[in-house]
């Protein structure tokens, strides 16, 4: 069984080489953790006593504003960053998704990447050997699976990183912004593969702006803010509160069906 138990945890950076004048100006921020000035440096509190208890089936959404603390969270919960204080448990092989490009090599060929990539997600040479087909015919980059990668254009790369990432079997699956900053014609055709990798994974976070894509994904949601878990619950609740309005209201009675939800809350 997979889990994620994050308690009391604090992210800090120190900044060594911040410039003293511009942070005495009192300009008033509107984004990004605080920044606290106490010590010799300024350190800013990326993740502010985050207490968070995931458990397999869960798929989460996270949301929040510019510098809300998504990416340090999710860098926390794949064991990139230690926590300062507190503590973070991660149990289960996680595959972190930041950049569709990360973990691919110019130099080597498509086919190659395929393997490479898949390594670097937690897979073994053999299982993605099993999947190139599959990965091809998606990507329906042909010939252009044999040349090096340096010669695909940017297109070509996000069909071929998409086609490596949908293919997984992850245990534990974080995804970051990246996956829904692709051509929105593309990410329609990849859609179906996202949502059977979501269904193959143990344990689903996500950080998105697109209400579209949290809710054909997720089910419920951690709204970050200056570093704080400010709300955790249904995604319907939580994006309701982060948004100011319902993000059901504007879906089709079909989609509802779908998605098993009552129509829009009535009164607001
Ligand atoms: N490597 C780092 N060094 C210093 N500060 C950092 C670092 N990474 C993040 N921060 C700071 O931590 C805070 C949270 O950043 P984070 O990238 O987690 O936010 P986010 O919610 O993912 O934002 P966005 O939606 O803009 O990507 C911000 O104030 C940011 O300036």
């Amino acid at each position: 069984m997979v889990s994620i138990e994050v308690r009391n945890a604090f992210v800090d950076f120190p900044i060594f080489d911040a410039k003293t004048r511009s942070l005495k100006k009192k300009v008033l921020g509107k984004v990004g953790g605080k920044i606290g000035t106490d010590s010799k440096v300024p350190i800013i509190e990326a993740l502010h006593d985050v207490t968070l208890s995931l458990k397999e089936g869960d798929r989460v959404a996270l949301v929040g504003h510019n510098g809300a603390g998504k990416s340090t969270l999710l860098r926390l919960l794949s064991g990139i960053y230690e926590p300062t204080r507190g503590s973070a448990k991660v149990v289960g092989k996680v595959a972190p998704v930041f950049d569709l490009g990360v973990g691919m090599d110019p130099e080597i060929s498509g086919f190659e990447n395929i393997v490479i990539r898949g390594l670097f997600l937690g897979m073994t040479s053999k299982e993605m050997e099993k999947r190139i087909d599959d990965i091809a015919e998606f990507t329906e980059l042909g010939d252009y699976l044999a040349m090096p990668l340096r010669t695909y254009s940017t297109g070509m790369r996000v069909r071929l990183a998409l086609g490596i990432v949908t293919s997984i079997d992850p245990e534990i699956l974080i995804l970051d912004e990246g996956i829904g900053a692709v051509d929105a014609a593309f990410l329609n055709k990849a859609r179906d593969r996202l949502k059977d990798l979501v269904k193959r994974s143990g344990l689903l976070v996500f950080a998105n702006h697109s209400d579209e894509l949290l809710i054909e994904l997720c089910d419920s949601a951690v709204w970050m803010d200056e570093g704080n878990v400010k709300m955790h619950g249904s995604l319907r609740e939580v994006l309701t509160s982060y948004k100011g309005k319902d993000p059901f209201e504007n879906l089709s009675q079909e989609a509802l069906e779908r998605l098993g939800e009552a129509p829009a809350m009535s009164g607001d």
